[in-house]
């Protein structure tokens, strides 16, 4: 028996001044799998996180999260929803707990609760004792996982995380990438992990290949090594995008 997608996307478009972004992108991610969402700088990665997280609409499309219409239902949709953006979404110049604590008022959670799981999230990330310090003075690699504490407070069931490795070096990078797929066997959180590394998007469940707005490729990574008829994962993806556009 299948159960229904945790987030379920279908058929979405979104145009900039008459010019399209995105032409006709579904998406569907299930509980426990890690899906890479993998193109070249303007495919369009950026246009989809931000019609998921509700930041816009999209011209045409439903988005649903845990059965939830994001554009009927954006508050019971979001609750669903855990995301580290590119940008900080980080007070640099406020402790460690003062923005995780802002983050959990905003969700209404209560300061006891609150406080068991900021240490809790801390604790899992390795950071207990950093949650006194001010965020300006942490490094790259550590202020990625206090905005990954930061999304996951409300317990969100799906994660979307967008080039959140950008700017870390090679160990952070792995390191983020082995605690998100920690959290896919461990918590059964479906995570959509957007990057222009092709070296990352290997290590994910499943592919989202996407190319001038529309999907290349969707379908799980083993499908896809079984497309490549003895390529290697990086040569298979520039064959697939320089295919000619459909
Ligand atoms: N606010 C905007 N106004 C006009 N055009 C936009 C806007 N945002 C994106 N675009 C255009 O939409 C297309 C898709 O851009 P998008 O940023 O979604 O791609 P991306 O895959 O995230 O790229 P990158 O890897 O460079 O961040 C591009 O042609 C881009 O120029």
């Amino acid at each position: 028996m299948t159960t229904p997608p945790l987030l379920l996307a279908s058929d979405l478009h979104k145009a900039y001044n008459g010019k399209p972004a995105l032409k006709g992108v579904g998406l569907s991610l299930q509980a426990g799998e890690m899906c890479a969402l993998l193109g070249p700088n303007g495919a369009g990665k950026s246009t989809l996180l931000q019609l998921l997280t509700g930041l816009f609409n999209p011209d045409q499309g439903q988005i649903t999260v845990l059965g939830h219409d994001m554009q009927t239902q954006p508050a019971l949709a979001l609750r669903g929803l855990g995301v580290v953006f590119q940008q900080s979404a980080l007070d640099m110049d406020l402790p460690v707990l003062s923005n995780l604590l802002f983050h959990t008022d905003l969700h209404g959670i209560p300061r006891r609760t609150a406080r068991a799981r900021i240490d809790e999230g801390l604790a899992a990330m390795g950071l207990t004792d950093q949650g006194r310090a001010v965020v300006r003075s942490l490094s790259g690699g550590t202020r990625r996982k206090v905005e990954l504490v930061r999304a996951l407070l409300h317990q969100p069931q799906v994660l979307l995380m967008d080039e959140a490795t950008v700017g870390l070096d090679p160990g952070s990078r792995q390191q983020l990438l082995d605690t998100v797929r920690g959290l896919c066997r461990e918590r059964g959180m479906a995570v959509l992990w957007a990057t222009h590394l092709i070296e990352e998007a290997q290590m994910a469940d499943r592919l989202l290949l996407l190319h001038e707005g529309a999907a290349r490729f969707d379908g799980s990574v083993d499908a896809f090594m079984q497309a490549a008829q003895g390529s290697d994962f990086q040569t298979e993806v520039l064959r697939q995008l320089e295919k000619k556009g459909l």
